[in-house]
């Protein structure tokens, strides 16, 4: 339906090469006429409008002008009622079958009425087209609305906000054509973590290079920031604990602060900066635009929206029931023992991720520590977290950037916001804490458009939590098994080949002669050597299991005849049989499975390769076939089912604690999806340092683990009692197994037989 708002002008152009040229030519008028036929054409119309800086509107054929008053007043059901019902969502931002020409040129940053400087350091940064997010918030920015926003991980919100307001930046300072030295602060960006502040300071700085950005957070010395402020400065980032300080030790200013962006402010909240947060939006002026990014909108977050934004305008790319995590992300799971994952890694690493990055999330930094240890002998990788200093996380992240090292074994606290381009497989090494640090942990890969993969390992106990997963994030899973040796030797081949191809012309003459003699001498057998040798197999790789992947054991099939007038296989009529067969292989056979297939009368079991070897050369009983398998087929469940979450599930928690709340479920975010969780505003609790923490909240218990100290910008030590720690450290019970001797229930550290 159309309706005709009131009409003054409308200058109607057949080409956007010919309304770019009347937008540069059209003098200003007050007052745009419209005529509205869509949502969409809304969207368009309004981006155009807003494009010639609100002093005149163009249309082009098929689209038309509308202004931003008359746009409030259409179809969309803007709100008196909650600043906050204000609502874009994605299908508001589709694609429009109508004019992809059009579409395409409101996303080339080049037709966007961008400052040149701006346009270029973008191109320069291979930049040329907005991603949903970027197009969605520009219009509304460029007007000065405050906003809330959400969008998946890595779909480029730091830019979403950054391009408005550089291009504010850039025309003030055009305008003024001076640039002040000791100039205070236009735009404050607040952000949970370091690494999440040092990051969007990255893309600021990358985009706006003539806008002097200065980033601040806590755990480095005072002086170069204070300098760096004091020279004078546009832009200032950082985390709100060392904005605080910097405030009160009158080195930061914000008197003139003109934007105001809170990024990941859920998380802000989960950290315990609630506090600190508000004491800055106190001190800012009240003039000013405001625009808030959080995955979630837990009470605080929505409190502060009411308190301190103006009539937000919420846009939501993620909506209530879609799929979390990006698009591009392949996600499978695999089950694995406490045992097995350890041996299983490397493996899943060569086949997965293909020589290419990989992230590897462990639940402690102990874990992380010796997880990484024991891939170096096969896999160069590096630990990363909280224990490590602040020097050197940098230095190993830059590593990891640059490709000195593949894997990074990581806690939870680089899954938020770290932006590494091209990380190929993520794996979740222990289950996620809930299904939002799952979708950011998995959100390290498939970024920017790219395609990723996320592994999930859990154990037979947490295959229920691992559909609740799915049912949670709106995604699938493709289960699979441990890769066969098969697959593992031709994954390794075929990296060592990428790897033999960057070897420098010159070396290759070197060693050419040799290679000559050796292949007149031994064929190709001397070539498979070398890449059987660089593929770490100089030694035949010994058998696996299927079913813990323990090696030098094998996994056996045994089926039985459906005419056999035995009764059906389980666990204790295999030992009988193979006691019947070879008596040592019932004394050493390990883990029995049934199989699942009801029309097969069959099991799966392990046992060493040497009995192996014997059993099957023995005579077996007619109507029972005894087979290596390469495969598993599908088994039948064992063990109980679980529905919590990692280590640190809701119920665990407040069972520890004696707690009587009322949960809703394992997580805020399982029970209540999207923007309307986390309601539980009585929850709240003091720590020491006086930051108020929600137990109710997935995020404070992270916090409350020994976790996420370096996260936080400064005050470290204000934030968690002794007894959250002693909670967090020593009431939970190790699940997994220890690296030195491979024995489940400690840890290598605390290993019987020591020499680690
Ligand atoms: N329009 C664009 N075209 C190409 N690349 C882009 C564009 N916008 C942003 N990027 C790049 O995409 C990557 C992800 O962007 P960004 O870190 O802002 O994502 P994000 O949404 O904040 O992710 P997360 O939620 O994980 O923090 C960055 O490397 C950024 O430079």
């Amino acid at each position: 339906m159309s309706s005709v708002i009131g009409v003054s002008s409308i200058y109607q152009t057949p080409s956007l090469e010919l309304y770019k040229r009347a937008t540069t030519t059209t003098p200003a008028t007050t007052s745009i006429s419209l005529q509205v036929s869509d949502n969409k054409s809304h969207f368009n119309n309004v981006l155009r409008a807003h494009l010639t800086n609100n002093a005149s509107a163009i249309a082009t054929p098929n689209s038309s002008v509308l202004s931003e008053e008359a746009f409030k007043g259409i179809g969309r059901g803007f709100s008196d009622k909650d600043p906050l019902d204000d609502v874009i969502q994605d299908e508001d931002y589709g694609d429009d079958s109508e004019n992809d020409a059009d579409n395409d040129d409101e996303l080339d940053v080049t037709k966007l009425g961008l400052p040149s400087r701006l346009v270029d350091s973008l191109h320069n940064r291979g930049i040329t087209h907005l991603f949903p997010i970027q197009r969605a918030v520009l219009v509304p920015a460029l007007e000065g609305r405050d906003l809330i926003a959400r969008a998946k991980t890595g779909t480029g919100k730091t830019l979403a906000f950054g391009i408005p307001i550089i291009k504010g930046l850039t025309e003030d300072e055009q305008r003024t054509s001076q640039r002040r030295t000791g100039r205070l602060p236009k735009v404050l960006v607040l952000a949970p973590t370091r690494e999440l502040a040092k990051q969007v300071e990255k893309e600021i700085k990358e985009s706006a290079p003539h806008l002097n950005t200065v980033c601040v957070y806590g755990g480095v010395s005072y002086v170069t920031q204070q300098s760096a402020l004091s020279r004078g400065v546009d832009v200032v980032v950082g985390t709100p604990g060392r904005i605080i300080d910097l405030i009160n030790g009158n080195s930061l200013k914000l008197n003139e602060v003109k934007y105001l962006v809170l990024d990941e402010a859920d998380q802000m909240l989960a950290v315990g900066f609630e506090e600190d947060v508000e004491t800055i939006l106190e001190k800012l002026p009240s003039q000013r635009q405001s625009m808030l990014f959080s995955a979630t909108m837990p009470t605080w977050v929505k409190k502060l929206a009411r308190k301190y934004l103006d009539n937000p305008l919420t846009i939501d790319l993620v909506g209530e029931e879609e799929e979390k995590l990006a698009e591009g992300i392949k996600l499978y799971a695999i089950s694995a023992t406490s045992t097995s994952k350890r041996t299983m890694l490397s493996d899943l690493i060569t086949v997965y991720a293909k020589g290419g990055k990989t992230i590897v999330f462990t639940q402690t930094k102990r874990d992380a520590d010796e997880v990484s240890l024991a891939l170096t002998n096969t896999i160069p990788s590096e630990a990363l977290h909280g224990d490590i200093s602040q020097h050197q996380r940098e230095r190993t992240l830059n590593g990891f950037r640059q490709g000195k090292f593949t894997v990074l074994v990581a806690t939870d606290v680089a899954a938020r916001g770290l932006d590494i381009p091209n990380v190929d497989l993520v794996i979740h090494y222990e289950l996620p804490n809930d299904p939002e640090t799952f979708v950011h942990r998995s959100g390290r890969t498939g970024r920017a458009g790219k395609l990723g993969t996320a592994l999930l390992m859990y154990t037979n106990s947490q295959r229920r939590t691992v559909r609740s997963l799915e049912r949670d994030v709106g995604c699938k899973f493709e289960f699979i098994t441990p890769p066969a040796i098969g697959e593992v030797l031709e994954s390794s081949a075929q990296q060592v080949v990428a790897t033999l191809n960057r070897v420098h012309p010159e070396s290759i003459e070197f060693f050419t002669p040799t290679a000559q003699k050796l292949f007149e001498e031994l064929g190709t057998s001397a070539l498979a050597a070398a890449l059987a040798h660089l593929s770490g197999f100089s030694r035949p790789p010994s058998s696996r299991s299927l079913l813990n992947h323990e090696q030098g054991w094998v996994t056996l099939q045994l089926t039985r005849d459906h005419d056999d007038s035995r009764r059906f296989l389980s666990a204790r009529s295999v030992t009988g049989f193979l006691s019947d067969v070879y008596s040592p292989a019932a004394d050493e056979v390990g883990k029995i499975h049934i199989i699942a297939d009801e029309k097969v009368q069959g099991a799966v079991f392990d046992v060493p390769e040497e009995i192996a070897k014997e059993l099957l050369n023995k005579e077996i009983p007619p109507g029972n076939t005894i087979s290596k398998i390469t495969k598993l087929p599908p088994l039948q469940d064992d063990g109980p089912p679980s529905d919590f979450y990692g280590k640190f599930s809701d119920r665990d928690r407040s069972n520890r604690r004696g707690g009587s709340r009322d949960r809703r479920g394992g997580g805020g975010f399982r029970t209540s999806r999207g923007w309307d969780s986390d309601d539980e505003i009585g929850d709240s609790f003091k720590r020491g340092g006086g930051r108020s923490f929600r137990t109710g909240n997935s995020w404070s218990q992270k916090a409350r683990s020994s976790e996420d100290d370096w996260l936080i910008g400064g005050r470290r030590s204000s934030r968690s009692s002794s007894s959250d720690r002693y909670l967090a450290v020593h009431c939970r019970s190790f699940g997994g197994a220890c690296f030195n001797c491979g024995q489940s229930g400690h840890r290598a550290s605390e290993c019987p037989s020591k020499g680690f």
